[in-house]
């Protein structure tokens, strides 16, 4: 197992490029499955998760060539409609292959999908999306067992208490798009990474409305066809390398970062006291010696502030001079993090779906474990502001979603060593 040494404490100066969005292209990357023509989808980040979808899609009978960030796909005669649970369980965006398989096979075998451990993820609104359109569901054994010989457009609401679901949408839609007649989805999830999906499956041939809103009209066509496609930048990353500037009073320009993907962590990050310039398709972080403000934040969803944000926000909260208050509406456990932060000297006390960070002036170097994806960013990013050593273990987490982090902050001047245990 592979950990990451930091020495903390150095501003990062320089320029760095965001990779394409993870929860973009993995969704797409199951929508393939839609057509037996090639497909060709280029900005692909070159992640754990990437390698992940391609050996469910490769299971599948799907031939692959992935070289310099584009993935040529070749999903012609599928050999069998089953994910099994080896598979399924790295990751959640693997469960997206069921509404595809299908739509267009008329059946599926998915094994109940994994993913990062961020409290309880069920899966029902998937399930109960694609029964709407006329699929006979069962749950045996671990698998979700699906059969749909026509599937059939129909008004569905898909959502719960807590708002709107992003994949649940993602394999709706999908299923939709091959589906006899209208699908009307309301209470669809908004994100930007959803809207990527729709426009993917449109440039495939789908008459797909409203993406980016929550209600979405499906028509459904006879068939799809083969596409090129481009992914979104990560805004995820994009916001995590913005806060790696930001923290270690560096000066960078994040590159390929899209500021209408993430208004509401910019506007954060400007009420914490964080100095930026956003242009085009770039926001320039600069430097500033200013203590950080404490600011509350509630996470939401689009176009609130991501929940795959909160962890590395956290870090940042933990070195202003006050108390501020984050409060996790989408997962209420999504606190694996603040137990290693202190471990750092970070003052944060978690009650319920709420934590309470009270900053201190400096953090420090210590032996810390990452639990889960952005949990891991944010101790990197502790790591990157604390003053001596610091070592994150289990960084695995880190590679499902950020592509050779590392190698981006050390060209930016970081003390970051990847090093095997
Ligand atoms: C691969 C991918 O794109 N992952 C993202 C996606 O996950 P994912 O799509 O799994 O997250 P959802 O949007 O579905 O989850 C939102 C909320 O809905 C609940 N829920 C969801 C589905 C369901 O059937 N029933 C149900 O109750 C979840 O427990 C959670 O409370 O969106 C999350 C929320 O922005 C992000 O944190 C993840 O990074
Ligand atoms: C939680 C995440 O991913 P997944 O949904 O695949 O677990 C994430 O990207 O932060």
């Amino acid at each position: 197992m592979d950990k990451l040494v930091i020495e903390g404490g150095i501003p990062l100066k320089g320029s760095v490029e965001v990779s394409g969005s993870k929860n973009s292209l993995l969704p797409i990357l199951a929508a393939t499955l839609l057509t037996k023509d090639k497909c060709v989808i280029k900005n692909a980040p070159d992640l754990r998760d990437t390698v992940s979808m391609l050996k469910i899609l490769k299971h599948l009978g799907v031939a692959y060539e992935f070289k310099d960030h584009v993935i040529r796909l070749r999903p012609n005669g599928l050999e069998r409609c089953e994910a099994p649970y080896k598979l399924v369980s790295t990751m959640r965006a693997s469960f997206c292959v069921l509404g595809p398989l299908l739509a267009r096979y008329g059946k599926a075998r998915v094994s109940l999908p994994g993913g990062c451990v961020i409290g309880v993820r069920p899966v029902d609104l998937h399930l109960k999306g694609l029964a709407k359109l006329g699929a006979k569901i069962q749950v045996k054994e671990g698998y979700v067992i699906a059969d749909g010989r026509r599937l059939k457009g129909t008004h569905i609401y898909l959502g719960g208490a807590f708002g709107s679901s992003v994949l649940a949408t993602g394999n709706v839609m999908m299923a939709a798009t091959l589906a006899a007649g209208t699908t009307v989805i309301e209470n669809a999830a908004c994100e930007p990474e959803v809207v990527d999906l729709a426009r993917f499956l449109i440039k495939m041939g789908a008459k797909i409305k409203g993406e980016g809103s929550p209600y979405l009209e499906i028509a459904g066509v006879k068939e799809l066809h083969g596409v090129e496609y481009e992914v979104i930048p990560d805004r995820i990353e994009a916001a995590t390398l913005i806060m790696a500037a930001g923290v270690t009073r560096g000066e960078v320009l994040v590159r390929k970062a899209r500021a209408e993907h993430m208004m509401a962590v910019l506007e954060k990050l400007e009420e914490a006291g964080m100095d930026f310039k956003i242009a085009r398709d770039s926001v320039l972080v600069k430097k500033s010696s200013r203590r950080f403000k404490p600011t509350d934040v509630v996470t939401l969803p689009y176009p609130g502030f991501p929940t795959d944000v909160q962890a590395q926000f956290m870090t940042l909260m933990s070195i202003t001079d006050g108390i501020s208050v984050i409060t996790e509406k989408i997962y209420p456990d999504r606190f694996m993090h603040v137990a290693e932060l202190n471990r750092m000297g970070a003052q944060v006390k978690r009650e319920g779906p709420y934590a309470v960070v009270h900053g201190t002036r400096q953090l420090s170097g210590a032996p810390v474990m990452a639990s889960d994806l952005r949990a891991s960013a944010a101790l990197v990013l502790a790591g990157l502001v604390a003053r001596g050593r610091t070592e994150v273990s289990r960084i695995y987490h880190l590679d499902r979603g950020y592509e050779r982090l590392e190698e981006k902050l050390k060209v930016l001047g970081a003390k970051i060593e990847r090093v095997k245990e």
